[in-house]
Formats: C-alpha cells, sequence, structure tokens
C-alpha cells in the first residue's frame, strides 16, 4: 500500500490528508504541537483549522518525523517555514520519497519559488507542486474540485494518479514557474480586493482589481520565465477568482479587516491562520524593482500594508495613473512585428 505522510497539520494539511486516506493510502499527519495532535487524536477532526471534517479512521497523527520515512511526503506548511521543515524532513526521507509542495508563495530574501528551496534543501528527491482553486474548507467536505500539477511531466503524472477522486480532479501542467507564481501572487490581489470590499466599493472595483491584477501577475509571471497561458489556467485566474470571491479566503478576509481600518497586527491575530499574500507582497515588491515590471497594484498594496498608507488614497493612485493601452504588451510586440516588416 502506498505510504503517505503530510507534513503540516493546518487546514490545508489536514484537508489533503483526509482526502488521501479516503483514497485508501496509509497516511499519517504530522503537527507541530503534542496537544494539538493528542486533541486531533481523540477527537478526529482537527477543530482548530478544519471543524467539521470528520477524520477517516486509518489516518494517524503524529508529531513525530519518523513518519516522513514514506513513498509520499506532502509539505502544507506556510511559505516561511518550508525550508525549516524541509531540513528537519531530510534525514527522515526515504531515497526516493517523491516530494509534493502545496504551499503558496515565495521565500523572503531569495525571492526563490518553492519548489527551488525544497530542491537545493532535498537534492535527488522529485519535486512536483499541487496548486490551483481549493479551499481546504470546501475538499474536506467532497465539493468538485480541479487543481494543477506542475513540474516534470512523468512525476507530476504520478502526482496525479495518485491525489485524483471522482470530486478531486487533477490536471497536469509542465510549467513549473508559471503554477508557482500564479499561486503566490494571486493572495496579494485577494488582500486588494478584501481591502476594497472593506472600504465600501463595489463588484465593478474588484473585477477591475482582479482583470488588472492578472495582468501584473502574467507580467512579472512570464518575466520569470512562466509560459502566459498557465495564467488563463487553474493556477492563474482560477485561483485568483476563487481567492478574491470565496468567504473562506484569509487572504481577503484580512484584506476586509484593513480596508475597514483595521492595523496589520490585529488583523493577523484575527485572522489566526496564515496570511500568505502579506510577506508574498514584498517579495513581489522587490521582484518588480529588480525585474523593472511595472506592478502599479502590488506597489500600491506595499504602501498600505508596510508604509502606513491610506487604502482609499491608495485606490485613487490606482485610477489617476496616466493613460494606458489594455493590451500593452500585446501592443508592443505588434508594433515591433510591424517595424521588422518595414525594414
Ligand atoms: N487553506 C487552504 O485552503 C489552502 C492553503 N494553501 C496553502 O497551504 C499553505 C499552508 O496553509 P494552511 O494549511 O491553510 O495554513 P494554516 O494557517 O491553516 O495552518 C498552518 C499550519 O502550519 C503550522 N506552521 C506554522 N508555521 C510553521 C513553521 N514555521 N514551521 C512548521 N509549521 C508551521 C501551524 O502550526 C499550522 O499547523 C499556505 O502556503 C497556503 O497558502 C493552499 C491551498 C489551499
Ligand atoms: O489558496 C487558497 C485557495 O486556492 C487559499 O487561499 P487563502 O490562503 O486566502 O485562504
Amino acid at each position: 500500500m502506498v505510504k503517505v505522510a503530510v507534513n503540516g497539520a493546518g487546514s490545508w494539511g489536514t484537508a489533503l490528508a483526509v482526502l488521501l486516506a479516503q483514497a485508501g493510502y496509509s497516511v499519517t499527519l504530522i503537527g507541530r504541537r503534542s496537544e494539538e495532535v493528542e486533541e486531533m487524536g481523540r477527537r478526529r477532526e482537527n477543530a482548530r483549522y478544519l471543524p467539521g471534517v470528520m477524520f477517516p479512521p486509518d489516518l494517524q497523527v503524529t508529531t513525530d518525523l519518523a513518519a516522513l520515512n514514506a513513498d509520499l511526503v506532502v509539505f502544507s506548511i506556510p511559505s516561511h517555514g518550508v525550508r525549516e521543515a524541509a531540513r528537519l524532513a531530510s534525514p527522515h526521507l526515504r531515497a526516493q520519497t517523491l516530494i509534493v509542495n502545496t504551499a503558496k508563495g515565495l521565500e523572503e530574501g531569495s525571492h526563490k519559488r518553492l519548489s527551488q528551496v525544497l530542491t537545493e534543501e532535498l537534492p535527488g528527491h522529485p519535486v512536483v507542486v499541487l496548486s490551483g482553486p481549493s479551499h481546504a474548507e470546501e475538499v474536506g467536505l467532497n465539493m468538485p474540485t480541479t487543481v494543477v500539477a506542475a513540474g516534470e511531466l512523468t512525476t507530476a503524472q504520478r502526482v496525479q494518479d495518485l491525489f485524483m477522486t471522482p470530486r478531486f480532479r487533477v490536471y497536469t501542467n509542465p510549467d513549473l514557474v508559471g503554477v508557482e507564481l500564479g499561486g503566490a501572487l494571486k493572495n496579494v490581489i485577494a488582500l486588494c480586493t478584501g481591502i476594497a470590499e472593506g472600504l465600501g466599493y463595489g463588484d465593478n472595483t474588484k473585477a477591475a482589481l482582479m482583470t488588472r491584477g492578472l495582468a501584473e501577475i502574467a507580467r512579472l509571471g512570464t518575466a520569470m520565465g512562466g509560459d502566459p497561458l498557465t495564467f488563463a489556467g487553474l493556477a492563474g485566474v482560477g485561483d485568483l477568482i476563487v481567492t478574491c470571491t470565496s468567504r473562506h479566503s484569509r487572504n481577503r478576509r484580512a484584506g476586509v479587516a484593513l480596508g475597514e481600518g483595521k492595523p496589520l497586527d490585529l488583523v493577523l491575530s484575527e485572522v489566526g491562520m496564515v496570511v500568505e499574500g502579506v510577506r508574498t507582497t514584498r517579495v513581489a515588491h522587490e521582484l518588480a524593482r529588480l525585474k523593472g515590471i511595472a506592478m502599479p497594484i502590488v506597489e500600491e498594496a506595499f504602501q498600505v500594508l508596510f508604509a502606513g498608507a491610506d487604502p482609499k488614497a491608495a485606490v485613487s493612485n490606482l485610477m489617476e495613473r496616466g493613460k494606458r493601452h489594455e493590451l500593452e504588451e500585446v501592443a508592443a510586440v505588434r508594433l515591433q512585428r510591424e517595424a521588422v516588416k518595414r525594414v
């Protein structure tokens, strides 16, 4: 029987452990704190992070990293903890253990994608990224969900086979860069649509932020080597839609509270779970500067989160920017082609 360990017992790790146990594998969910793990074992439920989703009888819970001696290890640790978690995991893995990362973020300081971090810390292990529109609360209740497994094609196909159920449909995509950037950057835009909601603005404003936000994601993502088509897929617009609109999204909820005027520290403690978009805003802001990519929404998000800017003024700044062509990059390529034809 396939042996699986899920490293990280937050909402996403718990939902995936339940999904994989229901699929018939031998699954162990690894948590950090012994009190939490004991409580989960007793209640057969993760009451703190995923209440109402009962554990299948065979699902094991532990703090013991020896459980990482498995065929498949799923990392569901917030992005800022991935490198350390991988270091701690390293001595316990089998030589052939397949690694699946499910966190959505970028490493602060290095700007690395999380698959790069995992490959550095766990050399020789194949790494696949699972991403797409998938709130733990809905996956835990077996609601139809589609995701993408990104990485080297045959390994991604193995992950597709392992995770696919009649309610959890997995596509493959070899574009690791595009999938990881789409998954990380949509959280920044979800914070922004939440802020707009908190300010009392309506659906027009949210649609504007989502569409122009996607343009920024694709601009940075393609500059970093992603395939433009990936941003029109599940890990791009798909995840952007769900995160910007779902009542489950922690990034959207944090944004709403910021828009209502609460300070960031209070917002984060009220949400009580990871809000990846905050750190990712800082990384995206640095990357945009380093690569000379225009990301006006990211710029305003950065000013609101880290420089005390007024959210209402940030919206005005975006609305009153100089005039632009909607398809600026496309227009630039066309002009270039016409110039080449004329020569
Ligand atoms: N919750 C969801 O619906 C989804 C979440 N994700 C991503 O999965 C990752 C994990 O998110 P969630 O499970 O939702 O977070 P969560 O906030 O529900 O739980 C985080 C878990 O990680 C543990 N943790 C926190 N810091 C840690 C560290 N430094 N080292 C080790 N463990 C640490 C906590 O004890 C907790 O068990 C995030 O990157 C998130 O964006 C991806 C898809 C869906
Ligand atoms: O990535 C997610 C859904 O696909 C989860 O988003 P939040 O972290 O905003 O809840």
